[in-house]
Order: C-alpha cells, then sequence, then structure tokens
C-alpha cells in the first residue's frame, strides 16, 4: 500500500539512520497525510473486521494501520499511520482512538461498544440551554454527565484536545528521546514478589482524590517517592490528572529526575494515544489503561504503542464483564482489580476474590498475568485477603499517603518491614 511507505522509507545515504521515534518527525504536507489517513482508515475496518469485531460504522478520520499482526512489523510499518497522526494531531476530532474516531466520524457515541456504560464525550450541544421569553432552564440529559467516571473522561478528551494542539506528536519526539530508557515496570514487581513472598507494593503518590478530598496537606511528591522506594515499594504510582486528584506530570518528571530507581506508573485517564507518547516524554514506564473507559480495539492499539514505547499496560477492570473481555485480549500482562467502583466511588475489597475465581482465575495462571489488587486496603488482614485470592501486587494510595510519615507506613500495612534491607 503506498500510503505504508511513507515514514518507512530506506534511509538514504548521508542521513542519519532513523531512531526509534523517526516516525514522529513533522509532516511534509498535510495533502500527504491526508491521502494516507484515508487509506489507514480502510485498513482500519479491515482490522476490526479481521479481529472479529464490528467494523467500524463509517471510516475513521485518522485511524491507524491495525492489520499487523506482530508488534514489531508495527514498529515499522506503523509509521505512516503515525504520521498521519502526527499531521492530524492538530485536527479537532481526532482523537487518538481508533473507535472513538470512527464513532465520532459517525456522529455516533462509544456508549454499548463492548458493554461500556459511559459516554466518551457530550451527545451535542450545551448542557444546559434556556428557552422561550422567560428564558426557563432546560438540561439535555445528553450532555450531563451521568457519573464521576463520565464527567472526568469529558473534561480530560477537552483537556487532551488543547494539549495535543499546543504539542502535536511530532513536537514530542525530541522530548520521547532525551526521556531515560524506560524501566520494566513487570520485572520489578515480579522480583519483589520472589523476594518478599508478599504482593509486591505499588505506592502511590496521590495528594487528593474525587472521593475522599485532600488527603494530604503537606505534600511533596518526591520525598515521599524517596521514602516509599527506601522501604520497599517495587513501583511507584504518580497521579498526573490536576483537576481531580491535584497531580501533575511535573511531579512525574521531578520523581524521575530526582533519582528514584523504582519504575513509575502514571496515573492518568488515557483516552488518546497522545498521551501515551506524552507520558513517556515525561518519564513514564507504565501507563493505566481503564477498560470501563476504552473499547477493545482501543486497548489492543494503545499495547501496541506501549511496547514500542517499552512501556508497561495496567489494564483496570472492575467487575467481570470487563475481566473477559480483557481476558481475551492478546498481550496482556498485568490486569488490576479496582476495589472502587468509578461511578459510584464504592469500594468493597472481595471484588478481587470475586473476579479471580474459577475459570477466570485459571486462565489468569495460564497466561501467566500477573493481578494486581487496587483501592481499599489498610491493613495486614486486606493485605493477606487479596493475596489469598490470587494477586501478586497490590496498588495502594490513602492508607499510606494519610500517615504522617508514608514510608514508615508500609510495614504497617505488610505487618512486616518488606525494605530490601529488613525483608528476609
Ligand atoms: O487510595 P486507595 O484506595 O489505596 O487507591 C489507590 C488506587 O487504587 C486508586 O487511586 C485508583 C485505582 N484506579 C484508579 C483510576 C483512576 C484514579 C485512581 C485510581
Amino acid at each position: 500500500m503506498e500510503a505504508l511507505a511513507i515514514g518507512s522509507a530506506p534511509p538514504r545515504p548521508g542521513f542519519a539512520a532513523p531512531t526509534r521515534y523517526s516516525h514522529l518527525r513533522r509532516p511534509r504536507t498535510l495533502a500527504v497525510a491526508a491521502s494516507a489517513r484515508r487509506l489507514l482508515a480502510a485498513a482500519h475496518m479491515d482490522a476490526a473486521a479481521a479481529a472479529g469485531g464490528r467494523p467500524s460504522p463509517a471510516p475513521a478520520r485518522c485511524t491507524r494501520a491495525e492489520t499487523e499482526p506482530e508488534v514489531g512489523e508495527v514498529a515499522t510499518s506503523s509509521h505512516a499511520a503515525l504520521e498521519a497522526e502526527a499531521a492530524g494531531a492538530t485536527e479537532q476530532g481526532d482523537n487518538g482512538s481508533p473507535v472513538a474516531d470512527a464513532a465520532a466520524a459517525a456522529g455516533a457515541s462509544i456508549e454499548g461498544v463492548d458493554g461500556i456504560r459511559i459516554r466518551r464525550r457530550p451527545v451535542t450541544g450545551p448542557s444546559v440551554h434556556y428557552v422561550g421569553p422567560f428564558q426557563f432552564r432546560l438540561e439535555n440529559e445528553g450532555n450531563t454527565p451521568r457519573n464521576i467516571l463520565e464527567k472526568i473522561v469529558w473534561d480530560k478528551d477537552a483537556e487532551v484536545s488543547q494539549m495535543k494542539e499546543r504539542r502535536p506528536l511530532y513536537m514530542l519526539k525530541g522530548a520521547l528521546e532525551a526521556a531515560p530508557p524506560a524501566r520494566d515496570f513487570v520485572g520489578a514487581l515480579k522480583a519483589s514478589y520472589d523476594r518478599t513472598g508478599l504482593p509486591a507494593l505499588i505506592a502511590e503518590v496521590k495528594k487528593a482524590s474525587p472521593s475522599r478530598g485532600v488527603l494530604r496537606e503537606d505534600f511533596d511528591p518526591v520525598q515521599i517517592a524517596q521514602a516509599y522506594e527506601k522501604n520497599g515499594a517495587a513501583c511507584l504510582s504518580v497521579l498526573t490528572d490536576e483537576k481531580y486528584f491535584q497531580g501533575s506530570f511535573n511531579n512525574l518528571e521531578a520523581i524521575r529526575n530526582a533519582g528514584v530507581q523504582c519504575p513509575l506508573l502514571c496515573k492518568e485517564f488515557i483516552v488518546d494515544a497522545w498521551q501515551l507518547y506524552y507520558a513517556r516524554s515525561k518519564g513514564a514506564d507504565a501507563v493505566l489503561l481503564i477498560a470501563a473507559v476504552l473499547p477493545d480495539l482501543d486497548i489492543k492499539y494503545m499495547l501496541k504503542i506501549c511496547k514500542i514505547l517499552g512501556m508497561s499496560a495496567l489494564v483496570e477492570v472492575h467487575d467481570e464483564r470487563e475481566m473477559d473481555r480483557v481476558l481475551g485480549i492478546d498481550g496482556v500482562q498485568l490486569i488490576g482489580i479496582n476495589n472502587r467502583n468509578l461511578e459510584t466511588f464504592e469500594v468493597d475489597i472481595s471484588n478481587t476474590k470475586k473476579l479471580l475465581e474459577g475459570e477466570r482465575g485459571q486462565m489468569i495462571a495460564q497466561k501467566d498475568i500477573i493481578v494486581v489488587g487496587e483501592s481499599g486496603l489498610f491493613t495486614p488482614d486486606h493485605i493477606s485477603f487479596v493475596q489469598n485470592a490470587g494477586v501478586k501486587a497490590v496498588l495502594v494510595g490513602e492508607s499510606l499517603i494519610k500517615q504522617e510519615d508514608p514510608g514508615k507506613a508500609i510495614s504497617g500495612l505488610f505487618g512486616k518491614d518488606i525494605s530490601n534491607t529488613g525483608a528476609a
């Protein structure tokens, strides 16, 4: 296909050899990019059909080559797709998500795709409008978020469109090349589990949350990260969402630059592939992909990009249906079971057990997937409960961050010292 040759042409003599991110160069002409997009849209339709999914309702405006079965091939042959994405990054409506792109092109929402309940963006028009001579206030239900997750995702979508406009993909190339190499997130979890015999700890650097408000006033992210590392955390999770969690990419970058060795998870609401590149450019070693937000095709596509960037992906589920979807996706190494329902904020740690019972647990063992128990873990009993359910790692924020000394709180949570020096 002609379009697939763009960006993967052999290097000409006298030109620097292509780097890992050479596909992210500035587009030459928009016309070229537009024709690449048209061809790639067709490729996407094939991919959807080949993947056994529904073909997209309409050709996507900017989709990617998804026909390649092997990631190694994607790394080269999807250069055109990425270049097209770079070129189209400033265009409205290109949201870096195969499914949402296609849905947007058809004027549809992704609600219902793969059983997803949340609507990824408002349907039409303003959320409130006024009618008649007396200006009656009318709420437009299609534009009123039904729960907090939907609200966060709508805001994130708008935020990312703006960020992409300011820094289209090709502009991230320099930062990507300058970023320290990605660390092995999954390897660090395995090593910690083997060393301690207890679930590996992903300790979360989290100032606030929509459900719990401000968790810690005196919040020094670097100091907290160093304390977590010193006291035995295998990996760290850093909230980067500003609006709802008071996090930031500066925190992520500062922790990486302060010499912390633990691999870092960028805790963000990913709705667009652009965010993966941005996270990596800020030093992330892993990202969170939430199954309640992303249809299967998006997860598959994003997993490929993560692999190209050397990052791990923690794919988060909350119920059986999401777990079954994720178990059907090849290449998932890490599944997080969130004990908190992001639509209602209810926390129930028995959710971890429920989702690991029976065949699901067997399949996870067969596939050598590491399960992370997430949220609501406060005591050694909670840790043993989720360990007995089958998790090999836990993600903990509140119960550590609220303590006067979040580092020392780790031995309280596990009932013993799990640091390198303390653990047997
Ligand atoms: O503070 P807790 O209850 O220990 O939870 C940590 C972590 O699981 C939680 O912050 C989390 C899990 N999944 C998320 C998705 C988005 C934002 C936050 C989260």
